[in-house]
């Protein structure tokens, strides 16, 4: 195994200090460090976060593979920063049995670029009638702790009891897409005075708000965990909040763009804004930046969408929803949050890796961690250009944006996987 000297790096905004990595973990900080077998990084500038963990990415391998594979997803997750994602069960065929999410599993120790944990589906086919073989995935060798059916709602509130009384077994979490499928029928937006001035379907507020306080109050019932997937209102918060006053074992994510951008995007009618939830307003934002700080939102995940072109690019109401995210991610908590080390790493790492169980992930980089970190440049800026990205999607909507912060190294148990912000593999 290599060995890294990392000389002067600020360790989640602390004063500069040595931090030498062998044998996967980090055995070593102070000041003068020397190692004469390990590689040096000059980390002038640079600041040391425990690798970020996504909850929720769609990595569309198998089935999309034009799309994102497995690689080329772990590959943009590495060079955002990350060490670990879970995979969505969306996939063709859908993750829902031992077989399918073994086979994302397997391919992710193949890409070897971060850890891919799979998600599996809450019913067969994610077509909401009948559960899926949840007991086989979380005894496979993909040990499954989280199911969702993200894409779609578990609409059918007994279903919905049924799975959370299932996974309690073994711990497990239902992560639930929240969307009143008879409230959203033919949605393209937000519904609200921008989508009334467009013409445009929309997507009450009220669909998300309505199934998050049913499962809030499903889970208090049954005692299991619930994860809420992309919160993207002002009155999600507000029944959360409450929930979690009550003791409900509820954990919830807003995603980057849900915390950036506003439902005027898509007056200009390009499908890269198009997404669900759909893209709020000012005053939603507002509350879910302040909900992210006080802790009622738990993490940032990105909902890491990937669509390929003929999908993206054409009438709004033909395109799909969904956008990328794992690339950017850092940039736009950086953005939203300003240097705030420990909290960013809270939100991205060591919440979202407790929730997900992956206990080799969300450890602040000090003597006896996995040397399972990332090494970032608060002071660049970088234009986003879709060409240049890892992914094998083009659908950013940041693209020509300037954004702050670039992920200069990613660390996996010790082997580089990013050096001088390019993929080693
Ligand atoms: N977020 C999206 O708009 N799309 C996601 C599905 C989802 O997260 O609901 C996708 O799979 O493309
Ligand atoms: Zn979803
Ligand atoms: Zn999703």
């Amino acid at each position: 195994m290599n060995s890294y000297l990392i000389r002067n790096v600020s360790i989640l905004g602390a004063a500069p200090t040595d931090l030498l990595i062998r044998d996967g973990v980090v055995v070593e900080t102070g000041t003068g460090l020397s190692a004469s077998d390990a590689t040096v990084i000059d980390a002038d500038g640079l600041v040391a976060l425990p690798g970020l963990v996504d909850l929720h990415t769609h990595l569309r391998e198998p089935g999309r593979e034009d799309a994102e594979t497995v690689e080329t997803g772990s590959r943009a997750a590495a060079l955002g920063g990350y060490t670990a994602v879970c995979a969505m069960a969306n996939t063709s065929p859908v993750a829902d049995t031992a077989g399918v999410v073994e086979q994302v599993w397997r391919l992710g120790r193949e890409a070897g670029l971060v850890d891919v944990q799979p998600i599996g589906a809450v019913t067969v086919g994610l077509a909401g009638e009948r559960l899926a073989e949840l007991g086989a995935m979380a005894e496979s060798a993909a040990r499954v702790r989280i199911f969702s059916d993200d894409g779609h709602c578990v609409a059918d509130p007994r279903l919905m009891r049924r799975a959370l009384e299932y996974v309690k077994a073994f711990d497990g979490i239902i992560a639930q897409h929240a969307e009143e499928p008879r409230l959203t029928e033919g949605a393209q937006m937000h519904e609200g005075e921008v989508s009334t001035r467009l013409g445009l379907t929309g997507w009450p507020a009220v669909a998300e708000e309505a199934i998050i306080a049913r499962d809030v109050l499903l889970a208090e019932h049954v005692g299991s965990r619930l994860h809420i997937c992309h919160v993207s209102t002002a009155g999600s918060v507000e029944v959360l909040r409450h929930a979690k006053a009550r003791g409900v074992r509820v954990t919830a994510e807003v995603t980057p763009h849900h915390l950036l951008l506003t439902d005027t995007r898509a007056e200009t009618y390009d499908p890269v804004f198009k997404v669900n939830p759909p893209l709020r307003t000012a005053t939603d934002i507002a509350a879910l930046r302040a909900a992210l700080v006080d802790g009622v939102i738990d993490i940032i995940a990105t909902d890491h969408a990937p669509h390929a072109v003929e999908d993206k690019e054409c009438e709004w109401a033909y395109a799909r929803p969904g956008m990328l995210g794992l690339e950017t991610a850092l940039s736009i908590a950086l953005d939203v949050l300003g240097p705030q080390w420990d909290l960013i790493a809270e939100r991205m790492s060591r919440t979202p890796a407790r929730i997900a169980g992956l206990t080799e992930h969300g450890h602040d980089p000090a003597p006896g961690a996995p040397a399972t970190l990332t090494l970032v440049d608060p002071a660049a800026r970088r234009v986003i250009e879709p060409a240049e990205l890892a992914s094998r999607s083009r659908n950013t909507p940041y693209a020509r944006m300037t954004l702050p912060g670039r992920i200069v190294a990613t660390f996996l148990r010790g082997e580089a996987t990013v050096l001088d912000g390019k993929a080693l593999k």
